[in-house]
């Protein structure tokens, strides 16, 4: 896994997209803060706004560098529409929930408006609650708040940042499940997550691969190295793409950028504690 540089050079590095790998999750959570709020310049001189889908594990906690300074000023934060590529169905204030990751740990820190904040509903069954979801994104890309891809018809969002889980896994589509083949919704809904909570409402991938900008973050747990080795090996034509979800990332008209902190190597030169997210 520490030959992870390499193996992206040598492989190809249009469809894998560009590696960035780190010392540390400090040093990651520098460059990730700053790559956002790159595109968040961008697409609001282009478009007025930025659309930006969120998920859960580490992510949060590695997005913490943009509460502070410069970009607690900086980044125009009136503009910012926040989504969740995936959320558990539990309610708001549950300890498993991605939306309370996000708020109490980044959107109660900057001044994103509250409208502009479209949590899932946690009132409604699991079903109801996506087709809910497909239908707000719906409503905002036909008034182009969000934007359309030209080839897919599926909502074009500005960022979606999705942590790559343990088993590969991202946002919640998990390895040899169903909701990986779904062309046909924008969002889905799942009821027998292997990991808990087991109901999950999650994008699917079409909307994934149809982003502007895609990021995986991979930092926290040294397990996550296996998968990382397998999709950055040259030799992995025999892995059946359903049991590695993050190898299933490859926008169409977008770009992609991992983002790994060597922390999480299992080699002494990169090792780490192992236990879950980075502080
Ligand atoms: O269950 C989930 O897991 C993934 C990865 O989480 P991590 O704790 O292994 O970093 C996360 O991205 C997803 O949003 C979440 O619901």
């Amino acid at each position: 896994i520490n030959n992870l540089r390499s193996m992206a050079v040598s492989g190809d590095p249009k469809s894998r997209g560009e590696l960035r790998s780190f010392d540390n999750s400090d040093e990651l959570a520098t460059n990730l803060a700053e790559y956002i709020a790159q595109l968040s310049d961008i697409s609001v001189k282009d478009r007025g706004v930025f659309t930006i889908a969120l998920s859960g594990g580490c992510l949060i906690n590695l997005m913490g560098k943009l509460c502070e300074a410069p970009y607690s000023k900086t980044v125009d934060w009136t503009k910012w529409y926040v989504f969740w590529a995936d959320e558990r169905a539990v309610s708001k204030n549950h300890v498993d929930s991605n939306y309370k990751l996000a708020k109490d740990g980044f959107l109660s820190k900057v001044p994103v408006l509250n409208s502009h904040i479209y949590s899932i509903n946690d009132n409604a069954t699991t079903e109801d609650a996506a087709e809910e979801y497909e239908f707000t994104i719906r409503q905002l890309v036909k008034v182009r708040t969000v934007d359309v891809s030209a080839i897919s018809d599926c909502p074009k969002f500005d960022l979606i940042l999705l942590c790559v889980g343990e088993d590969g896994h991202i946002a919640s589509l998990f390895p040899g499940h169903p909701a990986l083949e779904d062309k046909d919704n924008w969002v889905t809904f799942i009821t027998d997550s292997p990991v808990p909570p087991p109901e999950r409402i999650t994008f699917t991938l079409p909307v994934i691969n149809s982003a502007s900008n895609v990021a995986l973050v991979v930092a926290g747990e040294e397990n996550k190295a296996n998968a990382l080795s397998i999709i950055f090996s040259d030799d992995n034509d025999d892995i059946d793409a359903l049991s590695l979800p993050a190898q299933m990332v490859r926008p169409t008209d977008g770009e992609l950028v991992w983002f790994v902190a060597k922390g999480i190597s299992s080699e002494p030169d990169g090792s780490n504690s192992g236990h879950g997210c980075p502080p």
